[in-house]
């Protein structure tokens, strides 16, 4: 790894290329997350209007415990902290059930789903 600097102040072009390339891949991999959760997002408002018809509770904590559990796991392995993961999976539950709450008491009022 060359310095940051060239002396005068600017970038040392070498740097500048390394920080690009490191950039671009950065960028590829939030667009995959961001597609990642809108299809995960799909299938979870599908669960939602399942749930609303059979009268199912929004939340499963069972469900949430193995999910975390095995999460976890994952991350260990992928070595990714533990703790990290499993915080990014409660947000993204929390968020779930909050939809989940507003399709049945949409379903509730008679009101059709959105799509
Ligand atoms: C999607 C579901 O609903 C809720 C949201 C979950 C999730 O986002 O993974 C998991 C369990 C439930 O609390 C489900 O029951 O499968």
């Amino acid at each position: 790894m060359t310095t940051s600097k060239t002396g005068t102040g600017a970038v040392d072009p070498e740097v500048r290329r390394e920080l690009e390339r490191l950039r671009d891949s950065i960028d590829n991999i939030d667009a995959a997350v961001v597609h990642l959760l809108a299809e995960r997002f799909k299938a979870t408002q599908q669960v939602g209007r399942l749930k609303a018809v059979h009268q199912l509770p929004p939340a499963d904590p069972a469900r949430e415990a193995r999910q975390i559990d095995r999460l976890r796991r994952l991350a260990e392995n992928a070595k990714l902290d533990p703790a990290f993961a499993e915080k990014f999976l409660n947000f993204i539950i929390a968020e779930v059930i909050r939809h989940h709450e507003r399709i049945a008491e949409d379903a509730a009022n008679g009101q059709q789903p959105d799509d």
